[in-house]
Protein backbone atom coordinates (compact mmCIF):
# COMPACT_ATOMS: atom_id res chain seq x y z
CA UNK A 1 0.00 0.00 0.00
CA UNK A 2 1.43 3.37 -1.06
CA UNK A 3 1.32 6.08 1.70
CA UNK A 4 3.24 8.39 -0.86
CA UNK A 5 4.05 11.83 0.04
CA UNK A 6 7.43 12.60 -0.96
CA UNK A 7 8.53 10.28 -3.35
CA UNK A 8 12.42 9.36 -4.68
CA UNK A 9 12.57 6.80 -7.70
CA UNK A 10 14.80 3.92 -7.56
CA UNK A 11 15.83 2.36 -10.73
CA UNK A 12 13.47 0.11 -12.10
CA UNK A 13 13.61 -3.61 -12.36
CA UNK A 14 15.52 -5.07 -15.75
CA UNK A 15 12.32 -6.82 -16.59
CA UNK A 16 9.13 -7.78 -16.97
CA UNK A 17 7.95 -10.20 -14.74
CA UNK A 18 4.55 -12.10 -15.90
CA UNK A 19 2.07 -14.75 -13.98
CA UNK A 20 2.43 -17.10 -16.73
CA UNK A 21 6.44 -16.83 -16.44
CA UNK A 22 6.48 -18.33 -12.96
CA UNK A 23 6.94 -21.87 -12.84
CA UNK A 24 5.98 -23.86 -9.74
CA UNK A 25 8.03 -26.78 -8.72
CA UNK A 26 6.04 -29.76 -10.04
CA UNK A 27 6.62 -28.20 -13.39
CA UNK A 28 3.03 -26.53 -14.17
CA UNK A 29 3.42 -22.92 -15.27
CA UNK A 30 1.33 -20.13 -13.06
CA UNK A 31 -0.44 -19.72 -16.03
CA UNK A 32 -1.98 -23.19 -16.31
CA UNK A 33 -2.66 -23.27 -12.35
CA UNK A 34 -4.55 -19.80 -12.97
CA UNK A 35 -6.67 -21.09 -15.54
CA UNK A 36 -7.09 -24.59 -13.29
CA UNK A 37 -9.18 -21.87 -10.97
CA UNK A 38 -12.74 -21.24 -11.87
CA UNK A 39 -13.31 -18.03 -13.84
CA UNK A 40 -15.64 -16.70 -11.16
CA UNK A 41 -12.90 -17.33 -8.48
CA UNK A 42 -9.97 -16.25 -10.60
CA UNK A 43 -11.45 -12.90 -11.56
CA UNK A 44 -12.61 -12.04 -7.06
CA UNK A 45 -9.95 -13.28 -5.20
CA UNK A 46 -6.78 -15.04 -7.08
CA UNK A 47 -4.66 -15.04 -4.22
CA UNK A 48 -7.00 -17.09 -1.87
CA UNK A 49 -6.92 -19.80 -4.62
CA UNK A 50 -3.19 -19.86 -4.84
CA UNK A 51 -2.90 -20.01 -0.90
CA UNK A 52 -5.71 -22.35 -0.73
CA UNK A 53 -3.32 -24.48 -3.34
CA UNK A 54 0.23 -23.82 -2.40
CA UNK A 55 0.89 -24.21 1.33
CA UNK A 56 3.82 -22.37 0.50
CA UNK A 57 2.18 -19.34 -0.49
CA UNK A 58 -0.13 -19.61 2.57
CA UNK A 59 3.00 -19.79 4.89
CA UNK A 60 4.92 -16.90 3.06
CA UNK A 61 1.76 -14.93 2.91
CA UNK A 62 1.00 -15.23 6.99
CA UNK A 63 4.35 -14.37 8.11
CA UNK A 64 5.85 -12.49 5.39
CA UNK A 65 7.33 -9.09 7.47
CA UNK A 66 6.89 -6.70 4.59
CA UNK A 67 3.64 -5.43 3.22
CA UNK A 68 2.18 -7.45 0.48
CA UNK A 69 -0.32 -6.01 -1.78
CA UNK A 70 -2.15 -7.19 -4.45
CA UNK A 71 -4.45 -4.65 -7.30
CA UNK A 72 -6.11 -5.51 -9.92
CA UNK A 73 -5.72 -3.55 -12.95
CA UNK A 74 -9.49 -2.63 -14.67
CA UNK A 75 -9.66 -2.66 -18.45
CA UNK A 76 -11.45 0.84 -17.70
CA UNK A 77 -8.95 1.92 -15.49
CA UNK A 78 -10.17 1.52 -12.24
CA UNK A 79 -7.71 -0.20 -9.30
CA UNK A 80 -9.87 -2.44 -6.99
CA UNK A 81 -8.05 -3.97 -3.99
CA UNK A 82 -7.28 -7.95 -4.64
CA UNK A 83 -5.65 -8.38 -1.69
CA UNK A 84 -3.65 -7.04 1.32
CA UNK A 85 -1.39 -9.37 3.58
CA UNK A 86 -1.45 -9.69 7.43
CA UNK A 87 1.38 -7.11 7.51
CA UNK A 88 -0.27 -4.61 5.69
CA UNK A 89 -3.67 -5.20 7.53
CA UNK A 90 -2.13 -4.02 10.88
CA UNK A 91 -0.84 -1.19 9.40
CA UNK A 92 -3.48 0.34 8.38
CA UNK A 93 -6.13 -1.27 10.37
CA UNK A 94 -8.71 -2.54 7.79
CA UNK A 95 -9.33 -6.21 7.62
CA UNK A 96 -7.95 -8.17 4.40
CA UNK A 97 -11.66 -9.28 4.13
CA UNK A 98 -13.05 -5.75 4.25
CA UNK A 99 -10.58 -4.31 1.79
CA UNK A 100 -10.77 -6.22 -0.81
CA UNK A 101 -12.66 -5.62 -4.46
CA UNK A 102 -12.85 -1.74 -2.76
CA UNK A 103 -11.37 0.74 -5.49
CA UNK A 104 -8.24 1.93 -4.06
CA UNK A 105 -9.51 5.70 -3.31
CA UNK A 106 -11.72 3.89 -0.66
CA UNK A 107 -8.35 2.65 1.25
CA UNK A 108 -6.01 5.09 0.86
CA UNK A 109 -6.24 8.31 2.02
CA UNK A 110 -6.63 11.21 0.15
CA UNK A 111 -3.46 12.85 0.51
CA UNK A 112 -1.66 10.32 -0.64
CA UNK A 113 -3.95 9.43 -3.35
CA UNK A 114 -2.88 11.27 -6.15
CA UNK A 115 0.77 9.77 -5.86
CA UNK A 116 -0.38 6.37 -5.89
CA UNK A 117 -2.43 6.29 -8.77
CA UNK A 118 -0.20 7.78 -10.69
CA UNK A 119 2.42 4.87 -9.28
CA UNK A 120 -0.06 2.35 -10.56
CA UNK A 121 -0.81 4.09 -13.89
CA UNK A 122 2.94 4.33 -14.60
CA UNK A 123 3.89 0.81 -13.52
CA UNK A 124 0.88 -0.81 -15.75
CA UNK A 125 1.66 2.21 -18.44
CA UNK A 126 5.36 0.62 -19.09
CA UNK A 127 4.48 -2.99 -18.10
CA UNK A 128 7.92 -2.99 -16.63
CA UNK A 129 8.10 -3.24 -12.20
CA UNK A 130 9.01 -0.42 -10.87
CA UNK A 131 10.62 0.53 -7.37
CA UNK A 132 10.75 3.72 -5.29
CA UNK A 133 10.79 5.40 -1.58
CA UNK A 134 7.93 6.78 0.01
CA UNK A 135 7.43 8.65 3.18
CA UNK A 136 3.97 9.13 4.90
CA UNK A 137 2.52 8.92 7.96
CA UNK A 138 -0.10 6.79 8.94
CA UNK A 139 -3.01 9.17 11.20
CA UNK A 140 -1.57 10.23 14.44
CA UNK A 141 1.93 8.26 13.78
CA UNK A 142 5.35 9.75 13.00
CA UNK A 143 6.64 9.52 9.47
CA UNK A 144 7.94 6.17 8.33
CA UNK A 145 9.57 5.66 5.02
CA UNK A 146 9.00 2.60 2.85
CA UNK A 147 11.02 1.35 -0.26
CA UNK A 148 8.40 -0.34 -2.73
CA UNK A 149 8.53 -2.79 -5.33
CA UNK A 150 6.03 -2.85 -7.93
CA UNK A 151 5.79 -5.67 -10.49
CA UNK A 152 3.28 -5.71 -13.12
CA UNK A 153 1.74 -8.91 -14.09
CA UNK A 154 0.19 -9.31 -17.44
CA UNK A 155 -2.11 -11.91 -18.96
CA UNK A 156 -1.27 -14.00 -22.01
CA UNK A 157 -2.41 -11.09 -24.52
CA UNK A 158 0.16 -8.86 -22.45
CA UNK A 159 -2.54 -6.26 -20.90
CA UNK A 160 -1.45 -5.66 -17.16
CA UNK A 161 -4.40 -7.67 -14.95
CA UNK A 162 -2.48 -7.35 -11.33
CA UNK A 163 0.18 -5.13 -9.90
CA UNK A 164 2.25 -7.25 -7.18
CA UNK A 165 3.59 -4.87 -4.42
CA UNK A 166 5.92 -5.68 -1.65
CA UNK A 167 6.50 -2.76 0.51
CA UNK A 168 9.63 -2.73 3.11
CA UNK A 169 9.22 -0.10 6.20
CA UNK A 170 13.23 1.52 6.31
CA UNK A 171 12.28 4.09 8.83
CA UNK A 172 15.00 2.83 11.20
CA UNK A 173 17.21 2.61 8.65
CA UNK A 174 16.91 6.12 7.18
CA UNK A 175 16.69 7.35 11.00
CA UNK A 176 20.28 5.96 12.13
CA UNK A 177 21.04 7.16 8.19
CA UNK A 178 20.37 10.81 9.63
CA UNK A 179 22.05 9.99 13.19
CA UNK A 180 25.19 9.01 11.21
CA UNK A 181 24.80 11.70 8.82
CA UNK A 182 24.50 14.53 11.90
CA UNK A 183 27.02 12.69 13.79
CA UNK A 184 29.05 13.30 11.26
CA UNK A 185 28.48 16.70 10.44
CA UNK A 186 28.97 17.26 14.32
CA UNK A 187 32.49 15.62 13.95
CA UNK A 188 33.19 17.52 10.78
CA UNK A 189 32.26 20.98 12.28
CA UNK A 190 34.29 19.93 15.46
CA UNK A 191 37.47 19.08 13.76
CA UNK A 192 37.24 22.13 11.79
CA UNK A 193 37.01 23.88 14.99
CA UNK A 194 39.82 22.29 16.31
CA UNK A 195 42.31 23.03 12.94
CA UNK A 196 41.09 26.65 12.84
CA UNK A 197 42.15 26.87 16.70
CA UNK A 198 45.20 25.03 15.86
CA UNK A 199 46.15 26.89 13.20
CA UNK A 200 45.57 30.27 15.03
CA UNK A 201 47.97 28.58 17.89
CA UNK A 202 50.45 28.09 15.17
CA UNK A 203 50.63 31.34 13.65
CA UNK A 204 50.75 32.77 17.41
CA UNK A 205 54.33 30.44 18.08
CA UNK A 206 55.20 31.50 14.54
CA UNK A 207 55.43 35.08 15.79
CA UNK A 208 56.40 34.60 18.40
CA UNK A 209 59.43 32.11 17.64
CA UNK A 210 60.51 34.90 14.95
CA UNK A 211 59.42 38.39 16.01
CA UNK A 212 60.50 40.91 18.42
CA UNK A 213 57.94 41.70 21.23
CA UNK A 214 58.59 44.91 21.77
CA UNK A 215 58.98 46.33 18.47
CA UNK A 216 57.57 43.59 16.15
CA UNK A 217 60.76 43.28 14.01
CA UNK A 218 61.99 39.75 13.19
CA UNK A 219 64.20 38.79 16.16
CA UNK A 220 67.76 38.24 16.17
CA UNK A 221 67.81 34.46 15.72
CA UNK A 222 65.17 35.01 12.70
CA UNK A 223 66.88 37.79 11.33
CA UNK A 224 69.99 35.69 11.23
CA UNK A 225 67.98 32.64 9.35
CA UNK A 226 66.47 35.14 6.13
CA UNK A 227 69.87 37.04 6.66
CA UNK A 228 71.88 33.68 5.68
CA UNK A 229 69.13 33.21 3.03
CA UNK A 230 70.33 36.20 1.27
CA UNK A 231 73.28 36.03 1.80
CA UNK A 232 73.34 32.27 -0.15
CA UNK A 233 71.09 33.78 -2.68
CA UNK A 234 73.54 36.28 -3.54
CA UNK A 235 76.74 33.65 -3.66
CA UNK A 236 74.65 31.95 -6.39
CA UNK A 237 73.70 34.92 -8.33
CA UNK A 238 76.42 36.74 -7.94
CA UNK A 239 74.50 39.87 -6.08
CA UNK A 240 75.87 42.57 -4.59
CA UNK A 241 74.05 43.38 -1.02
CA UNK A 242 74.67 45.91 2.20
CA UNK A 243 74.19 45.22 6.04
CA UNK A 244 73.26 47.89 8.20
CA UNK A 245 74.07 47.94 11.83
CA UNK A 246 72.05 50.82 14.01
CA UNK A 247 72.45 51.47 17.42
CA UNK A 248 70.64 54.25 18.92
CA UNK A 249 73.03 57.21 20.76
CA UNK A 250 72.57 57.72 24.57
CA UNK A 251 69.94 55.90 25.35
CA UNK A 252 70.64 55.03 28.48
CA UNK A 253 70.51 58.38 29.39
CA UNK A 254 66.62 58.07 27.78
CA UNK A 255 65.88 55.29 30.14
CA UNK A 256 67.46 56.89 33.37
CA UNK A 257 65.88 60.56 32.71
CA UNK A 258 62.55 58.92 32.04
CA UNK A 259 62.24 55.74 33.23
CA UNK A 260 62.85 52.16 31.55
CA UNK A 261 58.28 52.34 29.87
CA UNK A 262 60.05 55.92 28.56
CA UNK A 263 62.74 53.62 26.96
CA UNK A 264 60.36 50.73 25.54
CA UNK A 265 58.13 53.67 24.18
CA UNK A 266 60.97 55.36 22.41
CA UNK A 267 62.40 51.94 21.10
CA UNK A 268 59.01 50.65 19.63
CA UNK A 269 58.60 54.13 17.71
CA UNK A 270 61.92 54.65 16.23
CA UNK A 271 61.79 50.56 15.53
CA UNK A 272 58.50 52.05 13.10
CA UNK A 273 60.21 54.68 11.84
CA UNK A 274 62.51 52.31 9.36
CA UNK A 275 59.48 50.90 7.22
CA UNK A 276 59.47 54.74 5.90
CA UNK A 277 62.89 54.01 4.77
CA UNK A 278 63.48 50.74 3.73
CA UNK A 279 61.86 48.53 0.92
CA UNK A 280 59.91 45.59 1.64
CA UNK A 281 62.47 43.33 0.13
CA UNK A 282 64.85 44.35 3.10
CA UNK A 283 65.55 42.53 6.48
CA UNK A 284 65.36 44.71 9.47
CA UNK A 285 66.22 42.85 12.91
CA UNK A 286 66.23 43.43 16.48
CA UNK A 287 69.81 43.01 17.14
CA UNK A 288 70.26 43.61 20.83
CA UNK A 289 69.01 46.06 23.18
CA UNK A 290 68.62 49.25 21.18
CA UNK A 291 70.32 47.81 18.43
CA UNK A 292 69.35 47.19 15.04
CA UNK A 293 70.45 44.90 11.69
CA UNK A 294 69.28 45.17 8.38
CA UNK A 295 70.11 43.47 5.25
CA UNK A 296 69.68 45.19 2.35
CA UNK A 297 69.38 42.79 -0.72
CA UNK A 298 70.48 43.94 -4.25
CA UNK A 299 71.77 47.15 -3.16
CA UNK A 300 75.32 48.90 -4.41
CA UNK A 301 77.43 50.59 -1.77
CA UNK A 302 75.93 53.96 -2.72
CA UNK A 303 72.76 53.31 -2.61
CA UNK A 304 72.91 51.55 0.77
CA UNK A 305 75.28 54.34 2.06
CA UNK A 306 71.94 57.05 0.90
CA UNK A 307 69.65 54.68 2.75
CA UNK A 308 72.08 54.94 5.75
CA UNK A 309 71.64 58.00 5.53
CA UNK A 310 68.31 58.51 5.36
CA UNK A 311 67.59 56.22 8.52
CA UNK A 312 69.74 58.78 10.23
CA UNK A 313 68.09 61.66 9.37
CA UNK A 314 64.38 59.88 10.09
CA UNK A 315 65.78 59.13 13.68
CA UNK A 316 67.35 62.39 14.40
CA UNK A 317 64.22 64.23 12.94
CA UNK A 318 61.92 62.52 15.39
CA UNK A 319 60.49 63.74 18.24
CA UNK A 320 59.11 61.16 20.63
CA UNK A 321 56.01 61.98 22.30
CA UNK A 322 56.22 60.42 25.77
CA UNK A 323 53.11 61.12 27.90
CA UNK A 324 54.00 64.90 26.56
CA UNK A 325 57.09 65.14 26.88
CA UNK A 326 59.34 65.28 23.98
CA UNK A 327 62.11 62.65 23.68
CA UNK A 328 65.19 63.24 21.04
CA UNK A 329 66.53 60.54 19.60
CA UNK A 330 69.50 59.96 17.37
CA UNK A 331 71.47 56.94 15.86
CA UNK A 332 74.86 55.67 14.67
CA UNK A 333 74.96 53.47 11.48
CA UNK A 334 77.77 50.97 9.71
CA UNK A 335 77.63 49.99 6.89
CA UNK A 336 79.14 46.90 5.34
CA UNK A 337 79.01 45.85 1.16
CA UNK A 338 79.72 43.09 -1.00
CA UNK A 339 79.33 43.53 -4.78
CA UNK A 340 78.94 40.26 -5.76
CA UNK A 341 81.68 38.57 -6.14
CA UNK A 342 83.33 37.05 -3.33
CA UNK A 343 80.53 36.57 -0.55
CA UNK A 344 82.03 36.84 3.05
CA UNK A 345 80.36 34.86 5.86
CA UNK A 346 77.48 37.01 7.85
CA UNK A 347 79.43 36.97 10.66
CA UNK A 348 82.38 38.36 8.68
CA UNK A 349 79.92 40.89 7.38
CA UNK A 350 77.95 41.91 10.41
CA UNK A 351 81.41 42.05 11.92
CA UNK A 352 82.85 44.98 9.27
CA UNK A 353 79.23 46.34 9.41
CA UNK A 354 80.33 46.66 13.45
CA UNK A 355 83.37 48.00 13.34
CA UNK A 356 81.92 50.73 11.20
CA UNK A 357 79.05 51.72 14.08
CA UNK A 358 81.97 51.59 16.26
CA UNK A 359 83.80 53.77 14.51
CA UNK A 360 80.27 56.25 13.92
CA UNK A 361 79.92 56.09 17.54
CA UNK A 362 83.85 56.97 18.25
CA UNK A 363 83.38 59.71 15.65
CA UNK A 364 80.73 61.48 17.63
CA UNK A 365 77.56 59.54 17.20
CA UNK A 366 75.04 60.73 14.84
CA UNK A 367 76.31 59.77 11.91
CA UNK A 368 77.29 56.81 9.67
CA UNK A 369 80.44 55.27 8.43
CA UNK A 370 81.19 53.12 5.42
CA UNK A 371 83.57 50.10 6.08
CA UNK A 372 86.35 49.60 3.30
N1 LIG B 1 63.79 50.61 27.88
C1 LIG B 1 64.60 49.72 27.37
N2 LIG B 1 65.91 49.87 27.44
C2 LIG B 1 66.73 48.99 26.90
C3 LIG B 1 66.23 47.84 26.26
N3 LIG B 1 67.27 47.11 25.82
C4 LIG B 1 68.40 47.80 26.20
N4 LIG B 1 68.07 48.93 26.84
C5 LIG B 1 68.91 49.94 27.43
O1 LIG B 1 69.73 50.57 26.48
C6 LIG B 1 70.83 51.12 27.16
C7 LIG B 1 72.06 50.88 26.38
O2 LIG B 1 73.09 51.51 27.07
P1 LIG B 1 74.56 51.56 26.55
O3 LIG B 1 74.96 50.21 26.03
O4 LIG B 1 75.40 52.15 27.59
O5 LIG B 1 74.52 52.48 25.32
P2 LIG B 1 73.97 53.93 25.15
O6 LIG B 1 73.53 54.49 26.41
O7 LIG B 1 72.93 53.88 24.10
O8 LIG B 1 75.23 54.69 24.65
P3 LIG B 1 75.91 54.53 23.26
O9 LIG B 1 75.40 53.34 22.58
O10 LIG B 1 77.36 54.43 23.55
O11 LIG B 1 75.57 55.75 22.51
C8 LIG B 1 70.86 50.44 28.53
O12 LIG B 1 70.47 51.35 29.51
C9 LIG B 1 69.86 49.32 28.40
O13 LIG B 1 69.21 49.06 29.64
C10 LIG B 1 64.82 47.67 26.20
O14 LIG B 1 64.29 46.72 25.66
N5 LIG B 1 64.07 48.63 26.76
Amino acid sequence: MSYSKHVFEFPVMPASIRLSSYTPSHGQTMTDDVHMIPRRLRRTRLIHALRRRFPVVESLWQRFPDNIFIIRCEPDGRFLIEAISPALERLIGVPDAEAAGRPIEQIVPPIYLDSVLSRYRECVANGIPLSYEETGAPEGTEPRHWLTLMVPAADTAGRVEYILGISRDITAIRHAEEVLRRSNEDLERRVAERTAALELANARLMELATRDGLTGLHNRRHFFELAERELARARRNGLQLSIVMLDLDYFKLINDSYGHAAGDHALREVAGLFALVLRETDIVGRYGGEEFAMLLPDTSREEARQVAERLRAVVAGHVVDWRGEPIHCSASLGVAHVDGGDVPTLDALLERADGALLRAKNGGRNRLVMSI
